[in-house]
Parts: structure tokens; C-alpha cells; sequence
């Protein structure tokens, strides 16, 4: 996957430039920045941005046909993140003690959820110090599976601090999504992350943002609010309200307030993810704490939390 993202950027400007579009709604698109006739300020970082969706064979064909291979592995690529999504909602409403008819309907809305792939190329920078390949941010929607080549770059906030994520050879980052801190009521907390540059070498790195169906609503899970203890802390919202946002003027990145923090990450190495993930998510007082104690069983290598609750023993 990371090679042939490569390949698509080194592609000559003209043979990328066939999919540049303003639109951010378009479900192929090529830029630089986020919206480079909107940013005020553009940050160091070209992106191909894919939709995809249930039926991937529908949208495939409207893919990049160079590199020659790009369409076969991307969607390949395409189809894993979207079913170790799967498995890691299933795991973590378990965790959540959503159980039976909630969860059924939940996953059911995750088969047929979003999914867009953001395959994203940061070049060297002569000045790295000036810039940012990714300003401070959250992803939007539930989880995001994001795969780095080994190039440093990805920092997460945590503890007031930018803590660098040091790329692990064969490993995934997943990180909790805005949306799905909305659904929990608040006990998992969406991610703020930002993409530092380099003056050696280019970096590539391809995030698969997974979410619900457009339409669904999304608030608090009627499981998790009750008046006395767990208050209903999130309005609904919908995606396209989101994106609506994001066209708008308001909708510019920007860099957050500190108190708007990181909280959880989890980095799976391919191996026995899937078991680590729902060995460690099943005890649903802290979900840090539970990806922490990935690490001791060696299944998944780092965790970083902002709650303070350190590793159990
Ligand atoms: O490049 C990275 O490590 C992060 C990319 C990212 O945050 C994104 O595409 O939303
Ligand atoms: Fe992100």
C-alpha cells in the first residue's frame, strides 16, 4: 500500500492534476494543504483522498488508473482496514456493555458505514521548523486506521505535551474518532494529533477514516445516559452537518486549545490484534487502561493515554 502510494506521487504533476478538485465533497480528489484555494495558510502535505463505501466495486473504476496497480492493491487495502474496523467496534461495544439490539444495530451501521481512505505524502521541507504537514486536529467520524511509513512525523497530544509516535515496522495506529466520543457519552475520547515535517525525506502515510452511514444521526448511545451519574453530554449530529462545516468559513483548520487533549491510541501490530484488542477492551471502567495493558501481554506494542491512569498491573 505505502509503495504504491508512493508511486502515485511521484507521478508527473500533470498525470495528479487530473484530480484536483475544490469540491471536498468529491469522492476522488488530489491537493495540497487541505483546500488549497481556501487556506489561508497551506501546510506542507499533497493528499489523494478516496471514498469508498459498501459497494467498493461502484467506486473503483473513478480511481486513479496510474500507477497500473493502484486500483487492485488500494482496494484490497481498502477492504482490511474495513473489516479490522469491524472487529474493533464489536470489541469495543462489548467494552461499553452495549450489548444485543443495540449493538446489532450498531454494527449493522458499521457494515454499512463510511470509509474514506486519505492516502497522504508530506515532502522534505528546507524549513520544517516553519511549518506543519497536518495542523493540530481530530479525526471526525468513529475509528481511523492509519498506517505511517517509517518516517517520524505523527505527534498525539498527551499531558499538555507533543509526544512523537515512533512508526513500529509491521504495526497500525487506530485512533478513536470524534463521532465515536459522541456515541460512548464521553468515555472514549477522540484523538488530537498533528503531522510534523522534515528536511531529509519525504514521509507517506495513509489514514482510513471509518464512520457510520452519512444520514445516521449520531449522539450519546440511550445505553450509556441516565440523569443521575452519566449525563448526556454530546447534541446529536449527522456527517453531512459536518461537512457543511467544513465548506464554511468557520470550517478551517486550526490549532485547538490545549484543553481540547489526546487521550487514546493504540497501536496494533498485525499478529493477534484482534484478540489483544478485545481481551483488553472487555473491562469497560477505563478504556486507557485497558489498551495499556495491551502492552504487557504483547500483543500491541504502545499506548498513549491523558488520563493518567498508567498501565495495571
Ligand atoms: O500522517 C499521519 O500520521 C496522520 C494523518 C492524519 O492525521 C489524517 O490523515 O487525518
Ligand atoms: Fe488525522
Amino acid at each position: 500500500m505505502l509503495d504504491v502510494a508512493r508511486r502515485f506521487f511521484d507521478l508527473p504533476f500533470q498525470e495528479r492534476a487530473r484530480y484536483m478538485s475544490a469540491d471536498i465533497r468529491a469522492p476522488v480528489r488530489y491537493g495540497t494543504s487541505f483546500n488549497q484555494l481556501n487556506d489561508g495558510v497551506l501546510c506542507w502535505r499533497d493528499f489523494l483522498k478516496l471514498v469508498c463505501c459498501d459497494d467498493l466495486a461502484a467506486v473503483v473504476p473513478s480511481w486513479p488508473d496510474a500507477p497500473t496497480d493502484l486500483r487492485e492493491v488500494v482496494s484490497a487495502y481498502a477492504r482490511s482496514s474495513r473489516r479490522l474496523f469491524r472487529e474493533l467496534m464489536e470489541a469495543a461495544l462489548e467494552a461499553l456493555g452495549i450489548r444485543s439490539g443495540g449493538a446489532a444495530e450498531m454494527l449493522a451501521d458499521c457494515d454499512a458505514g463510511s470509509q474514506m481512505l486519505m492516502v497522504n505524502c508530506f515532502p522534505a521541507c528546507p524549513e520544517p521548523d516553519l511549518t506543519l504537514g497536518m495542523p493540530p486536529h481530530s479525526d471526525y467520524g468513529f475509528l481511523t486506521v492509519l498506517l505511517q511509513d517509517q518516517v517520524n512525523g505523527l505527534e498525539v497530544r498527551h499531558a499538555d505535551t507533543w509526544v512523537l509516535v515512533d512508526p513500529l515496522p509491521g504495526s497500525l495506529v487506530v485512533n478513536i474518532g470524534d463521532h465515536f466520543e459522541m456515541y460512548s457519552n464521553g468515555r472514549y475520547k477522540s484523538l488530537l494529533h498533528r503531522v510534523r515535517v522534515n528536511s531529509a525525506r519525504p514521509r507517506i502515510s495513509v489514514a482510513s477514516l471509518h464512520g457510520l452511514p452519512p444520514e445516521r444521526v449520531i449522539g450519546p448511545a440511550p445505553e450509556l445516559v441516565d440523569d443521575e451519574k452519566n449525563p448526556r453530554m454530546y447534541m446529536d449530529t449527522d456527517f453531512a452537518t459536518f461537512l457543511d462545516h467544513l465548506s464554511s468559513a468557520e470550517g478551517k483548520p486550526e490549532v485547538l486549545p490545549p484543553d481540547q487533549e489526546t487521550h487514546h491510541q493504540l497501536m496494533l501490530r498485525p499478529a493477534g490484534r484482534i484478540l489483544a484488542a478485545r481481551m483488553l477492551l472487555l473491562d469497560p471502567i477505563c478504556p486507557s487502561v485497558l489498551l495499556a495493558s495491551c502492552r504487557q501481554e504483547e500483543h500491541v506494542c504502545e499506548h498513549v493515554c491523558a488520563c493518567g491512569c498508567g498501565p495495571r498491573s
